[in-house]
């Protein structure tokens, strides 16, 4: 089915599906081209189109060519379009999905591509604030990298920012995806080039390894993770690369590297990890409802910052009309910001979650059915065993008068007098 997009641009056939919107394969006066076309509720929103228009100029100006470029930005009636270069391939999620881990060189010479885009775009003053796998794609067309590896693009420049921003208090709301947020975007401070640095090296680690080093369970405790606890050390993980991870993940964001020091260090390491085998991380079983099958959709959604993040399936299908129309909707790219009480009540749950995961992490393709059966046995467990311990004492107690023990600090006894 065609469909004019301004009057420039015909769309034919949906190639992929995101939260802020659905991509179309389209045809432009130039050619072949990527056309995204926002959800309906964020296209009715006069307060972003407005940003979109004031945008047009940051995003249509970055040229680099390891990053996706956007051609145009169209706004015709409820069409809210961004005209992107048409990669052919897949985006990194994909591949991770159907290859669970990639080697260390290949690991390493896809992101130092992406180091190249990002650092092409700090220079412009831009920041990404929101990359992940999915915002990576490969570009099967264009001759292969060291090892074979396949050359990345940065895609989705500024697109978090502003869907979000119209709406939403720099305040209480983050924008990004919990399992790559950097510390200081938890806390509240402005997001600066660093945060996409410490988004990188978690996408490194995840190429590397399967999982994320911060991810798993609920929201709120991953976002905890973020800001008190180390990165996990993993075994059989190349020296060096396990240098540039730790360096990129540091908490204070003046201790990381900077985008085009990544890039260098990167690829000064490539020709050592030249021929090392993909790292052996445990065997992960693919639940049958999360195979995925060529030509379907990729998605993310989480909730406000109180629930799962969860990552959902499905065939690719035309945005006519969007769903759930809602133009108070979170995108998966917004949170609440939790206060520093919450972030330290989300402690328990992230320490059982790690205990369960590999490496300490979060294998992002485990389903959410599973996460929430081990959080009830937990918990059942932990019931079963204080139930134990109360009938326990209860009969000794009984058995032994005068048994019980002072209740720490009131100066009385659990059970009865304390005696003498
Ligand atoms: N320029 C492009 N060329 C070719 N395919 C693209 C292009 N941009 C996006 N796609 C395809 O469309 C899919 C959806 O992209 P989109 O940016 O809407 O969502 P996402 O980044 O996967 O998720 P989200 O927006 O929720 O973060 C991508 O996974 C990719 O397969």
């Amino acid at each position: 089915m065609a469909r004019k997009i301004g009057s420039r641009y015909t769309v034919h056939q949906v190639i992929g599906r995101g939260s802020a919107g659905t991509v179309w394969l389209g045809e432009g006066p130039d050619g072949p081209v990527a056309v995204k076309l926002l959800r309906e509720d964020l296209a009715s929103d006069q307060v972003l189109v407005g940003r979109f228009v004031q945008e047009r100029a940051a995003l249509t100006g970055l040229d680099h060519p390891r990053v996706v470029g956007v051609h145009d930005m169209v706004v015709d009636g409820s069409d809210l379009a961004l005209v992107m270069e048409l990669v052919q391939g897949s985006d990194l999620r994909s591949r991770l999905e159907r290859e669970g881990v990639l080697t260390p060189q290949a690991a390493a010479s896809v992101i130092a591509d992406v180091a190249d885009g990002l650092a092409a775009a700090h220079a412009a003053g831009i920041v990404h604030r929101d990359v992940k796998p999915e915002n990576v794609l490969l570009d099967l067309a264009a001759p292969a990298g060291p090892g074979g590896a396949p050359r990345a693009k940065l895609t989705d420049f500024g697109i978090a920012r502003l869907v979000d921003a119209p709406r939403r208090t720099r305040a209480t709301r983050i924008i990004g995806t919990p399992d790559y947020l950097a510390p200081e975007i938890i806390e509240g401070l402005e997001p600066r080039a660093a945060v996409d640095i410490y988004a990188l090296a978690t996408v490194l680690y995840e190429l590397l390894t399967g999982t994320t080093p911060f991810g798993g369970g609920h929201t709120g405790a991953v976002l905890r993770r973020h800001v008190t606890e180390n990165v996990p050390p993993v075994a059989g993980m190349p020296d060096g690369l396990w240098r540039i991870i730790s360096e990129c993940l540091a908490k204070a964001p003046a201790s990381r590297l900077r985008a085009a020091e990544l890039a260098d260090r990167l690829r000064e390491l490539l020709p050592s990890l030249a021929g090392l085998p993909p790292l052996a991380v445990p065997a992960q079983r693919t639940p049958v409802e999360e195979v995925l099958t060529p030509g379907e959709a990729v998605y993310a959604e989480a909730d406000t910052g109180t629930g799962t993040h969860r990552r959902r399936r499905g065939p690719a299908v035309p945005l006519v009309p969007a769903p759930s129309p809602d133009s108070t909707r979170d995108t998966h790219t917004s949170l609440r910001r939790p206060s520093p009480e919450e972030l330290a009540s989300y402690a328990a749950e992230s320490r059982a979650q790690r205990g369960a995961a590999p490496h300490g992490g979060h294998r992002r393709n485990r389903s959410a059915l599973v996460r929430r059966r081990r959080m009830i046995a937990v918990v059942v467990a932990l019931v079963l065993l204080l139930a134990g311990a109360a009938a326990a004492y209860t009969a000794f107690a009984a058995e032994v008068p005068g048994a019980g023990v002072p209740v720490r600090g009131s100066g009385t006894c659990a059970s009865g007098p304390c005696g003498p």
